[in-house]
């Protein structure tokens, strides 16, 4: 790639102009040039039951404490002691996500004021750039032109990946290079849980670089206990709310087209599930709604039909569907074919020999499909072994079978209504490479700050976090929470007996089906369905009223557990109480077991309590 990364640019636009000068907010801790870490009780991972895997994974990371950080003491005194020099790298191992570039500038801020003598390199062109050490010097004249702004231009990506033996001994050989003190990566599930094994390699090669991991991703899966959303996914949301609710109104003024929207995303729906929350088209399928109910792609071209039919009943023949580009892999009997499809690239099967080996009701399926969704299933896999989502047109393969199935009901006498008419859209790159809201400014810029302190703790396996984010920024409280805490093992088969499969990893979390804000939508949906109900959330605000809106799931799912607070705080102390040096196996068993549900509800995001409650790790 022949681009000249690190280079200044010129900011073209007014508004390119007028946000690279913009200042984001810091949460007081992180004001002064160093902070004060409180360590916390030893952590397990989210799904203890995998905690003897992960914990065999990792040796030297799994059970690290939870660590939050809070301003000094007396703040004068700290920012006159004498601090070392830093030798940190940054690399974008992750997709593009709005925000990513302050990332990279809260890093370089906090390095300079920890010690004007600290020095950070970020690796152009990515993880590639890692591997071959084309590192270049990130200064403020460098960073000039790339604050606040979209894309990751100031120094590229190209592969989410640091995993096979040959990739991890490159990066090693360039920290040690370099002497690094620190690694930041900058990623979403993939990187982060290759950020987790980074780090315990380079501890069992004596490597001194520590590894932070940085949760920046549009799609908004890295979510947990310790991680309420990641830098970009609200710039993301409000991009394509835009674009919905404008097909919206589209569709509702001509009367004449059904819009089938694709949303970016990957596996889980948030993006499409925040954006109809926004924009209220007609209709939402979501992945995670598809794989519970197991519903086959003709019972959900069924139900589009249904509704495409319960409209037209009322004289309408628009409309507006939004999809989850993950779609494709809920259909059970698509993610069973694309399973055959991984099985075959993982054997090096030729993708033209590919169809015949499949089995004879994949095969089946498989010529079921209009030829460019099987030539679009065949492509090569991501990192993950997933199929490459963004280039499948789901939402080209439903609009094409709903207006199979429409004349279908046509000739049947089923349907009387007009010609069923679509105009499909993917809505993903267009909101990539969005100017950041300032939510993702300054979430991002805190985060980069957050890493330098880590580094300087000498955290290692480890990922930057801010909880209270639905708060102002001053009310934000800043942790580090370990990468192994968020990690857990496929497993063979639900229930007990269950037998965990595969490395431990960070996966993807899906929507909540029980949470607040996917039963405000359900209550909502046969309104949207039938009464155009369209919302007009309208561009970012970057100024004035507005500016600061958040996620809407951010702040409902907040309020859903503000009821719980004082139930969990007792519930807390209860188990505090109970555990005591040398107490008896029957007390362990309850207190584990109220432990176990108490992390459940937990894991709904974002909780003042969630700092508060380390994850017990029994032995
Ligand atoms: O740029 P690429 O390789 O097409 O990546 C597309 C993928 O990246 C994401 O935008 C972010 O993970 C996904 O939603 C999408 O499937």
């Amino acid at each position: 790639m022949n681009v000249d990364f690190g280079a200044p640019k010129e900011l073209a636009g007014g508004l390119q102009q007028r946000r690279a000068l913009y200042q984001p907010r810091l949460p007081p801790c992180l004001q002064g040039p160093t902070v004060r870490a409180e360590y916390g009780d030893a952590t397990t991972t989210i799904d203890p039951s995998c905690a003897n895997v992960v914990a065999q994974a990792f040796p030297n990371t799994f059970g690290q404490p939870l660590v939050s950080f809070v301003a000094p003491a007396d703040a004068a005194a700290a920012a006159a002691e004498e601090r070392p020099s830093i030798r940190v790298g940054v690399v974008f191992s992750g997709r593009q996500s709005p925000g990513g570039h302050n990332v990279v500038w809260g890093l370089h801020d906090a390095l300079k004021a920890y010690n004007p003598q600290s020095v950070l390199y970020g690796f152009v062109g990515g993880t590639e750039g890692l591997f071959a050490n084309k590192a270049l010097e990130i200064t403020d004249d460098v960073l000039t032109s790339y604050k606040n702004q979209g894309g990751f231009d100031l120094l590229g990506r190209s592969i989410d990946q640091i995993r096979t033996t040959k990739q991890v001994n490159s990066a090693m050989a360039t920290c040690r290079s370099l002497n690094l003190d620190g690694l930041v990566i900058i990623g979403g599930v993939t990187s982060n849980s290759d950020a987790a094994q980074l780090s315990e390699i380079l501890i069992q090669n004596n490597c001194k670089t520590k590894v932070v991991g940085v949760p920046v991703s549009l799609n908004g899966d890295l979510k947990n206990q310790f991680v309420e959303t990641t830098v970009g996914f609200d710039t993301v949301c409000k991009v394509n709310s835009q674009l919905v609710s404008n097909v919206c109104l589209d569709a509702i003024s001509a009367g004449k087209y059904y819009y089938f929207v694709r949303l970016m995303g990957r596996k889980a729906s948030h993006v499409a599930f925040e954006c109809a929350l926004q924009s209220h088209p007609n209709m939402l399928i979501l992945g995670e709604e598809v794989a519970l109910s197991k519903l086959t792609l003709m019972e959900i071209i069924n139900k589009i039909c249904d509704g495409v039919q319960a409209r037209a009943e009322l004289g309408k023949y628009h409309g507006v569907l939004v999809i989850p580009e993950g779609l494709i892999e809920s259909i059970p009997e698509m993610y069973a074919l694309i399973q055959e499809i991984n099985i075959l690239h993982n054997n090096n099967v030729p993708v033209a020999e590919m169809s015949s080996q499949l089995s004879p009701w994949a095969a089946a399926l498989f010529q079921f499909l209009p030829p460019f969704i099987r030539r679009e299933l065949l492509l090569h896999q991501e990192s993950d072994n997933s199929a490459q989502l963004s280039q499948i047109d789901t939402e080209q393969l439903l609009a094409h079978l709903v207006e199979t199935e429409m004349i279908k009901r046509t000739k049947e006498g089923r349907y009387k209504g007009r010609k069923f008419s679509s105009v499909c859209h993917f809505f993903g790159y267009q909101a990539r490479g969005s100017i950041p809201s300032n939510f993702d400014c300054d979430y991002a810029y805190a985060l980069g700050r957050i890493s330098l302190h880590m580094i300087a703790a000498g955290l290692t396996g480890y990922m930057a976090t801010v909880a209270n984010l639905k708060d102002p920024v001053d009310k934000w409280r800043c942790a580090a929470a370990p990468l192994t805490a968020m990690m857990s093992v496929k497993r063979h088969l639900r229930g007990p007996g269950a037998i965990p499969i595969g490395r431990p990893s960070i996966h993807p979390s899906p929507i909540d089906l029980k949470g607040k804000a996917y039963e405000l939508l359900r209550e909502k949906a046969s309104s949207f369905l039938l009464d155009d109900f369209y919302r007009t959330p309208g561009g970012i605000q970057f100024e004035g009223p507005g500016s600061d809106a958040k996620p809407i799931t951010l702040t409902i799912e907040n309020q859903d557990y503000m009821g719980d607070i004082e139930i969990l705080k007792e519930c807390l102390s209860k188990v505090r109480a109970m555990v005591k040096p040398g107490c008896s196996r029957e007390i362990l068993k309850a207190a584990i077991s109220s432990m176990l549900s108490l992390t459940d509800v937990l894991t709904v995001m974002s909780h003042p309590l969630n700092a508060e409650l380390p994850l017990y790790h029994f032995k």
